[in-house]
């Protein structure tokens, strides 16, 4: 009688019935121990069993919030429900979650074949609690933490008697109770199949809401290292340093582990350490790990559906969790885009729990305008924030960048020695650019400080405590440059505890907003644009995105006279260039006619050689802005690079390109 999956024997239900309700007695052993402690905390709720129930919804405001607070657990059950729900048209069976109160938060079923009670039981916002209408197999599986089928006559209410229920409770990473999963039908009959099926629904739920937490890595784990498969089942998930962010229950029972957790790291539980699984783990293959009993186990990395692995870059701009953080908005810059505006409210989220963001996007996106404003976010927002640029800095020079040096560590080294730019960001946020251009031997040495949390100066011995929140950024395909050996694997792991990827302007839906924001920001009055103009930034593919739109106004500016309107024929070559390109209608006639024709877009924003008049101010109005950017920074290549709004790297780029004679054939355009 101990574990209720299945209805208990008729006669002893009836006389369980007799001598509980009518004769006040325990009824023993002639129905099961967890109905009998439902019965009970239902008696002392005041109810008695013939009463009259009813399946109350909570009022439209409340519901809002209800589904609110519970929009991490909906958004984890919805695919589990949806193919359960396949599986059960047609049957009368209806499917219920709730929340960890009892209260419905979604449902699927039969609404035409079932009867009006289990109709009205089937509602998001139901009040399903013991409380409310008595024992029923949700309430009872989270009380007993376990799964449980309550049958006819064991539902407290005679008016529930008609109900066949059994349901799973579901634990959040945190071990704590989240809610339930319940089917239910109000026509006698075998359960064949419930159970089982709540139970992997039940599982499924929990790993899909570990997976919705933002972690370095995610592993599945089995104690076999045969059918892959398996390895969705038992969820571990570990933060940038292994310690335990998250479990679900099936590892919680491999391992042994209560739902307290605090302070758990890899090697409580392993043999070996974090950086030892970061070095063979791959999602291919199993990779085996020994247990601190000695047992041996296996291990593979797991791609979460959205935003949290170090194995998956992409972040989706699928719906997040309940308790979004406020996605930054540094003035002057515009991030109205949904996408954007989520998955960075999901970064300062991460950053805030001490994880390490590598931030993705073609040139141009925004990296380091996201980066600023993570940081800003962040609790770190009052420290520094450095940025390095890992591919701008000369070869022999970024050791001591790096790592600052010691007095005399060498020729030419500063008296008294001096800081690194590691240690300058100590405090705050250090912000590492185009990560994949760092040269492998430095890789190796960032990582041992990354590990270690402490740098020692060159020429030092001693190491100085480092406490930085780390981001990083690229435009390369890391896993790529990991797989051909240019970029370490471990270090990608450490540093890819959440990926943030820019999606491309071309893709963002919020360009018109962005247009406002810079004209904005460059002091240039909006009610200037004219509508073709407008209209022709709006139709322009954006190869160099963001930064190419700023450099297009920037042009404009220049181009048109102070105070008077901004027409398409003062924006660059490159983006009336797409207006005259060939439209898919049988018209390619221009919308103005004196719009110069000129060539087809080119790949990137930055100056093509020369092929038409137009395109000759451009060039010229670079190595003018260069030149005065730089004159005005005293010469120093960072300054002048933050004045204009580029990276170092691409002014470095800029300025080996303006020195550069133009293509012979071309006009002799601003080489300087
Ligand atoms: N969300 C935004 N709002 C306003 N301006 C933006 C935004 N994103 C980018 N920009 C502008 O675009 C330019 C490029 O931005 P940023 O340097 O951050 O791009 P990036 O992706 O780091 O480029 P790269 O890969 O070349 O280093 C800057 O002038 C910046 O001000």
């Amino acid at each position: 009688m101990e574990t209720p999956t299945s209805p208990a024997g008729g006669m002893a239900l009836a006389r369980a019935r007799q001598l509980f309700f009518e004769e006040g007695a325990a009824p023993g052993g002639l129905v099961h121990d967890a109905v009998w402690r439902s019965w009970q905390r239902c008696a002392a709720h005041g109810h008695r069993s013939g009463e009259a129930m009813v399946f109350n919804q909570v009022r439209r405001a409340a519901l809002d919030a209800l589904l609110e607070q519970n929009r991490q657990l909906i958004t984890a059950a919805e695919p589990a429900m949806r193919r359960l729900a396949a599986s059960m048209s047609g049957t009368g069976y209806g499917l219920i979650l709730t929340d960890s109160a009892g209260l419905c938060v979604a449902a699927h079923g039969p609404i035409a074949s079932c009867g009006n009670a289990l109709r009205q039981a089937l509602r998001p916002g139901v009040d399903l609690s013991e409380q409310a209408v008595g024992t029923n197999a949700m309430c009872a599986a989270m009380v007993e933490a376990r799964p449980i089928g309550i049958f006819g006559a064991e539902h407290y209410f005679a008016q529930n008697q008609g109900f066949q229920c059994v349901a799973a409770p579901i634990f959040n990473p945190d071990g704590e109770l989240a809610g339930a999963i319940d089917i239910t039908r109000d026509t006698p009959g075998p359960q064949l199949g419930a159970l089982s099926m709540m139970l992997d629904c039940a599982a499924a739920i929990e790993s899909a809401l570990l997976l919705q937490q933002p972690a370095h890595t995610v592993i599945g784990l089995h104690w076999h290292g045969g059918a892959a498969e398996r390895f969705g089942q038992a969820l571990l998930a570990f933060g940038a340093d292994g310690e335990v962010l998250a479990l679900n229950s099936a590892a919680r029972r491999l391992l042994g582990v209560g739902a307290a957790r605090a302070g758990l790291r890899f090697r409580d539980l392993f043999l070996g350490d974090y950086g030892g699984l970061l070095a063979v783990l791959t999602a291919a293959h199993p990779a085996q790990l020994t247990l601190q009993s000695g047992l041996r186990i296996y291990a593979q990395a797991r791609t979460p559906a959205r935003g949290a692995s170090v194995r998956a870059p992409a972040v989706a701009a699928a719906p997040g969790p309940a308790r979004q953080a406020a996605s930054p908005r540094p003035p002057g810059v515009e991030f109205g885009d949904p996408a954007v505006r989520q998955a960075l409210g999901r970064a300062v989220r991460a950053v805030n729990a001490g994880l390490p963001v590598m931030i993705l996007g073609e040139t141009g996106t925004g990296k380091e305008v996201a980066a600023r404003a993570l940081h800003a976010a962040s609790a770190c927002a009052a420290g520094p924030f450095v940025a390095i640029n890992c591919g701008a800095i000369p070869r022999e020079l970024i050791e001591g960048e790096l790592f600052g040096y010691a007095d005399g560590a060498f020729t030419g080294a500063r008296r008294g020695g001096a800081k690194g730019r590691l240690e300058e960001a100590n405090g705050g946020t250090l912000f590492l650019d185009e990560i994949g251009d760092m040269p492998l031997d430095l890789q190796t040495r960032l990582l041992r400080v990354l590990e270690s949390r402490e740098v020692t100066r060159l020429g030092e011995s001693a190491p100085r405590k480092l406490a930085i929140q780390l981001l990083s950024a690229t435009h390369q395909d890391l896993e790529a440059l990991v797989g051909a050996q240019r970029f370490r694997g471990d270090l990608y792991y450490r540093l890819s505890g959440m990926a943030l990827t820019l999606p491309p302007l071309r893709e963002r839906g919020d360009l018109g907003a962005l247009i406002d924001t810079i004209l904005e920001a460059e002091g240039i009055d909006a009610a200037r644009l004219g509508v073709d103009a407008r209209s022709a930034l709006e139709r322009h593919a954006w190869p160099g995105n963001a930064r190419e739109l700023r450099t297009a106004l920037r042009f404009a500016r220049a181009m048109s006279d102070e105070g008077e309107p901004i027409l398409r024929e003062h924006l660059p070559a490159t983006v009336v260039a797409a207006l005259a390109a060939p439209a898919p209608a049988a018209s390619a006639i221009p919308e103005t006619p004196e719009t110069p024709e000129t060539p087809e877009t080119p790949e990137t924003p930055e100056l093509q050689p020369p092929r038409d008049p137009v395109v000759k101010p451009l060039k010229e109005l670079e190595r003018d802005s260069i030149a005065d950017a730089l004159a005005g920074a005293g010469g120093n290549i960072t300054a002048a690079a933050r004045r204009l709004g580029i990276s170092r790297a691409t002014l470095h780029r800029r300025l080996q390109r303006v020195a550069q004679p133009p293509p012979s054939g071309a006009a002799s355009a601003g080489a300087g």
